[in-house]
């Protein structure tokens, strides 16, 4: 998409965005809430129209109200009826696209997403997490080029969204394009080659996550020791290593590994001992979060 602006309001959801997703790539659309990751989505389904600005996807234009050839998936969260089944809904799913969802498909497809042997079970019984993986299922029914998915590890416990991850690097190996949002670095770091950062309507990052990580800061700790008096004052005149007051008490350090090895080994040469020491965030996250304007 070019140029890509949408209005609700005085609100500038979109303020002239550019997304270019390579074919057969995991993007990730990263941003705090608000930032305007659904609406985007939205825009490629063809559900939001751009107040300006030109949106393709895979080569086609996208006209407002009809969903693009080639492309499946959801915005919020995907939605059933609660009381049919997860194959009958697959079945009506299928039948609204003019096909015929076979039961050996949806049980192949069900198994893939971790919802084996629940086809005949009404999706009322179904935990957010599972209808989570039923709208990746639907989506999957489509047989889609590109796959749109919005915090798709959205309700799920950590087995399951390292299921998700593992499913969604298979569709992409499968030679799938696949778009996903979320508002945790983490998250995008493991699945995604690129990133798009959205903070407030605009685009505050894009390219790959590798040239992301050549320009992020050191990670942030958090450090709590015997005398902090003593401990910032060790850290003056060190190379690689930034140390201030926590707004919790203790300090906040932000240093790469083998700087911060050195200095708790001159920490203990001093005689401040160390009392609790937790990484906060990643290289990553410190960028995310300075690019958003959330590091506060
Ligand atoms: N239909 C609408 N009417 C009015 N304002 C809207 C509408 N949809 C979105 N907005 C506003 O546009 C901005 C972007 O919202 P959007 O839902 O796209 O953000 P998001 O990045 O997906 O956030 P979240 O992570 O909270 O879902 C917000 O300020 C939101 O309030």
């Amino acid at each position: 998409m070019t140029g890509v602006v949408k209005r609700f309001g005085a609100v500038r959801a979109l303020d002239t965005v550019e997304l270019r997703v390579t074919p057969g790539t995991v993007h990730g659309l990263l941003g705090p809430n608000g930032a305007g990751k659904t609406t985007l989505l939205r825009m490629l389904l063809g559900l939001v129209r751009p107040d300006s600005g030109t949106v393709r996807v895979l080569g086609e234009r996208v006209v407002p109200h009809r969903a693009p050839t080639g492309v499946a998936g959801f915005v919020e969260s995907p939605r059933f009826y609660p009381y049919l089944s997860a194959q009958a809904n697959l079945d009506l799913l299928a039948g609204l696209d003019g096909r015929h969802a076979s039961v050996d498909t949806v049980d192949e497809l069900l198994a893939r997403v971790g919802l084996a042997g629940r086809g005949a079970d009404q999706v009322s019984g179904f935990s957010f997490g599972m209808r989570q993986r039923l709208g990746l299922a639907a989506a999957l029914l489509r047989e889609p080029r590109l796959l749109i998915l919005d915090e798709p590890a959205n309700g799920l416990d950590p087995a399951g969204m390292r299921d998700m991850r593992a499913l969604v690097r298979e569709l992409a190996e499968d030679g799938r394009t696949v778009l996903l949002s979320s508002h945790l670095m983490a998250e995008v770091e493991q699945v995604c080659q690129d990133v798009t950062i959205l903070s407030a309507g605009s685009v505050a990052y894009h390219g790959t996550l590798d040239a992301l990580r050549d320009r992020a800061p050191a990670p942030a700790h958090h450090l709590r020791t015997s005398d902090d008096a003593a401990a910032g004052a060790a850290a003056r005149g060190r190379v690689g290593i930034e140390v201030e007051p926590h707004r919790h008490g203790g300090l906040a350090v932000r240093a790469e590994t083998a700087d911060l090895d050195d200095y708790l080994l001159a920490l203990a040469g001093a005689g401040v001992t160390v009392r609790a020491l937790a990484q906060t965030s990643t290289s990553l996250e410190q960028l995310f979060l300075a690019a958003t304007g959330e590091d506060g």
